[in-house]
């Protein structure tokens, strides 16, 4: 690349919303991961790779400012030992279950091969942005979700093209959240107890799911999942109850200390409604759709 000049390269990668989930932990990054069910949604985030003249080390930006940024630094160390700059900026809140990382990641590792002029695939790009995830502890299964997109069911561990993930015919029904604060993934997952919770709960969630196969289940399963493996806090259970008592389901965005709803056009405003009482209601819609270069 001649350095008088600089070349970049911009990517949207989806958010997603994991319901409930299994760790399945193995020595092999690749192979390492969860089990689960999630919905990819609307917004997401947009990542700009730029390298060339006057960019002398990495920097990772987000929202403007520069940030540690670890798993997309990891991202650009597996790619390339060139200094480049990472700008990311969100549609979606960060370290709220939304799955902001693995988002970033995946813009990241789309916008380098780009820039680069890499030529890898698509199983090697979500491959990558895996990878990085697992090895930062700040997802396991967001990639292999938001490399698909709709209402994922994650049926085997791993990256892309490694584990296996299967549908529910979902639409592009609406998602309304609402943030109670930040947690943080990496925190939760570093403790035993909490992921030996998580693990009985997901299995058993799983189970359930699998018997029927469809979004009301799916919010079913992701409810009792939040209490179950002991996540939900009284407020989250309060916000739950409250959706529950004008007929609509609601849970814990995993693992954040945020609660979503999926509505359907009869009962989007009357949800809108009840959650604006706890808080700042977020609307988006479920993604079918997955990454793409803009
Ligand atoms: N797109 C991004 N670019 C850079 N850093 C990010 C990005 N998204 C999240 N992070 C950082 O990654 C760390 C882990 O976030 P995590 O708790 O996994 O958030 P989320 O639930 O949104 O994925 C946090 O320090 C956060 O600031
Ligand atoms: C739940 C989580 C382990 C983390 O999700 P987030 O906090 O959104 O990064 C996810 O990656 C999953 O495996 O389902």
């Amino acid at each position: 690349m001649n350095s008088h000049y600089a070349l970049s390269a911009r990517a949207f990668a989806p958010a997603h919303i994991t319901g409930f989930f299994e760790v399945h932990d193995h020595a092999d990054p690749m192979k390492k991961g969860s089990t689960g069910c999630g919905i990819v949604l609307s917004a997401g985030i947009e990542t700009t790779v730029t390298m060339g003249e006057g960019i002398e080390e990495t920097v990772i930006l987000l929202n403007g400012k520069e940030v540690e940024g670890i798993t997309s630094r990891t991202v650009v160390e597996m790619l390339t030992d060139r200094p480049v700059r990472v700008e990311s900026t969100t549609q979606v809140p960060v370290e709220c279950g939304l799955g902001a990382s693995g988002a970033g990641s995946l813009g990241t590792a789309y916008a380098l091969n780009r820039v680069l002029s890499l030529n890898l695939t698509t199983n090697k790009l979500n491959g990558i942005a895996h990878v990085a995830e697992v090895r930062n502890s700040s997802g396991l299964g967001d990639v292999a979700a938001q490399s698909l997109g709709g209402a994922v069911i994650r049926t085997s561990p791993g990256a892309p093209g490694v584990g296996s993930c299967d549908r529910i015919p979902s639409g592009e029904s609406d998602v309304y959240c609402v943030v109670l604060g930040k947690l943080s993934t990496g925190m939760v997952l570093g403790s035993r107890e909490a992921v030996r919770n998580i693990n009985d709960a997901g299995k058993e969630a799983m189970k359930r799911l699998m018997v029927r196969p469809c979004m009301e289940n799916f919010m079913r399963c992701a409810r009792d999942f939040s209490i179950g493996a002991n996540l939900a806090t009284d407020e989250i259970t309060d916000i739950i109850e409250a959706v529950e008592a004008i007929g609509g389901m609601a849970s814990q965005a995993m693992l954040g200390n945020t609660v979503f709803a999926v509505g359907t056009e009869s009962t989007g405003a009357e949800l809108k409604e009840v959650l604006s009482g706890f808080g700042q209601v977020l609307h988006y819609r479920i993604n079918p759709g997955s990454i793409r270069m803009i």
